[in-house]
């Protein structure tokens, strides 16, 4: 009789089944839509690595600290990917916006990009913006004074998001000019949409990507412009300024293009983000007033109603507490994604080259393994914990982590000190609170706002999906 000798079959990553035609690309539909659902679920249900369709490991989630330090700590096997931008011509100035940025980058070309753009973000560099943080959200404080004795209502998101694109146009551009400052966050802003204008990417007058491509022409104008400037002005502080002017030890420089796409980036990736962790920060303080009543006295303590210090902010420990622990609970950046770029192992198991490999800040976050009560807002834990850069990752980890963590941390600290010494933000009872799946408060958060009067009180009941990712206790 013939013997029959089988190879053995690599192990298969587990994961869902493949809905018939669908296949793979239901279960990533059901990633985007209801992140905050299916990714625990998944977690739950096949563990740290699972396949978003068994047998088809092309597209694979990972979970939890081991994970995530295998793939971000690893980037020549895991990379960043550019396949969403596909369609983008890379020889249009809308091309060159996008391609030469910081996260598209990797290898040595990202190291070097790195070491170019860090002396814009060292803790000394950052208090050189505390002076426009605070004068720009001083302004904003004075706009709100007659709408908080009358106790009127703001859309908080819609506020704080001005401000920290004032805030982002002034420190990464230097500009004073109130009304260019306006016109340049606008440019930006609308050129945010240019991915999802590539769907159609149709270059005739009146479309969305003839727009766009438009508008990212006065962009690179506009920056090529603001360059020229600012290399002769070697004394200027801004992130762009800095930018123009640092070059490594062997003289080499960041081209324009690359400054354009990094400044570009920078605006993106920075000011939304922080804007959604300042809201949520103040909604989660109003649902916990005994923890917003600390702070205030914290704050109160040491800043005595004033602006504070740069030493005096190092020193505000439940502020820099509470941000961390609004960071964890609900993390902006909630997932990401790497590509391989080649054929490896991971946990065992054989991956194919380009196969994309999403991670989970949010899912590391809730882990009850590393924090107790996870869906708990409890400053206090940070106390007597301490996470590894892989288990606490708001700010993702490994080579690509944030360059501007200090930054947006230090920014953070000088509005939320500013603004509750000043004034009380309180939700209105029965108010929607719901995130998007971008862990963005949908459609914002309107609060009453009256002079700080201390006036701490249970906390007003609200409705919407915001429960579900967030415990509210409600002792006060
Ligand atoms: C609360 C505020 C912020 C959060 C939560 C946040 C989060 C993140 C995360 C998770 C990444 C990594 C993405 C990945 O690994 O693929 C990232 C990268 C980045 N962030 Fe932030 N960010 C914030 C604020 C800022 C600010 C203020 C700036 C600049 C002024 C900035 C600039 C960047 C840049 C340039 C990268 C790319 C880094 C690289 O690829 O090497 N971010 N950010």
């Amino acid at each position: 009789m013939a013997t029959v000798t089988t190879t053995p079959q690599p192990q298969m990553i587990p994961g869902p089944h493949a809905l018939p035609l669908l296949g793979w690309r239901m279960n990533l539909l059901k990633v985007y839509l209801k992140p905050f659902t299916y990714l625990p679920w998944l977690h739950r249900t096949y563990g740290n690595i699972v396949a978003l369709a068994q047998d088809h490991p092309h597209h694979i989630c990972v979970f939890g600290p081991e994970m995530n330090f295998r793939v971000l700590a690893n980037p020549d096997l895991f990379g960043t990917s550019a396949a969403p931008l596909v369609k983008l011509p890379k020889d249009t100035a809308l091309g060159r916006l996008f391609y030469h940025g910081l996260p598209l980058q990797n290898g040595e070309r990202h190291r070097q990009h790195r070491r170019l753009m860090q002396p814009a973000f060292h803790k000394k560099q950052i208090a050189q913006y505390h002076a426009d943080m605070a004068l720009l959200t001083q302004q904003m404080l004075d706009q709100w004074q007659a709408r908080a004795t009358a106790g009127a209502t703001l859309d908080v998101l819609t506020e704080i998001k001005q401000l920290t694109q004032r805030i982002a146009v002034k420190t990464l551009f230097g500009m004073d000019d109130q009304a260019e400052i306006e016109r340049i966050g606008g440019l930006l802003q609308a050129l945010k949409i240019a991915p999802l204008a590539l769907a159609l990417p149709l270059n005739v007058p009146g479309s969305p990507y003839h727009r766009v491509l438009r508008l990212a022409k006065q962009m690179e104008a506009f920056t090529h412009a603001l360059i020229t400037k600012k290399r002769l002005q070697p004394e200027a502080t801004d992130v762009l300024s800095v930018l123009v002017h640092t070059h490594d030890e062997d003289g080499a420089q960041l081209s324009d293009d690359e400054l354009m796409s990094n400044i570009f980036t920078l605006f993106v990736a920075g000011h939304e983000t922080t804007s959604h962790t300042l809201t949520w920060t103040l909604f989660l303080l109003d649902q916990h007033p005994r923890i917003c009543s600390d702070l205030l006295d914290e704050l109160e303590g040491t800043a005595h109603g004033s602006v504070p210090t740069p030493e005096q902010l190092m020193r505000l420990s439940l502020l820099d507490n509470v941000i961390k622990e609004s960071l964890r609970l609900l993390p902006p950046a909630s997932i990401g994604v790497r590509v391989t770029t080649t054929a490896c192992d991971l946990g065992g198991y054989p991956l194919p080259a380009a196969a994309s490999v999403l991670y989970s800040e949010y899912v590391t976050h809730r882990l009850p393994e590393l924090y107790e009560h996870p869906s708990c807002f409890m400053p206090a834990r940070w106390g007597t914990i301490n996470r590894t850069p892989y288990e606490y990752l708001p700010f993702s980890a490994g080579h690509h982590r944030c360059i501007g963590a200090e930054f947006a941390t230090y920014e953070m600290k000088i509005v939320l000190a500013m603004l509750l010494q000043r004034y009380r933000l309180s939700l209105i009872p029965n108010t929607k609170v719901s995130t998007n799946i971008g862990m963005r408060p949908s459609p914002g958060i309107p609060m009453q706002i009256f002079p700080q009067d201390r006036q701490f009180r249970q906390p007003p009941t609200v409705r919407g999906t915001i429960h579900r990712l967030v415990d509210i206790q409600r002792s006060w």
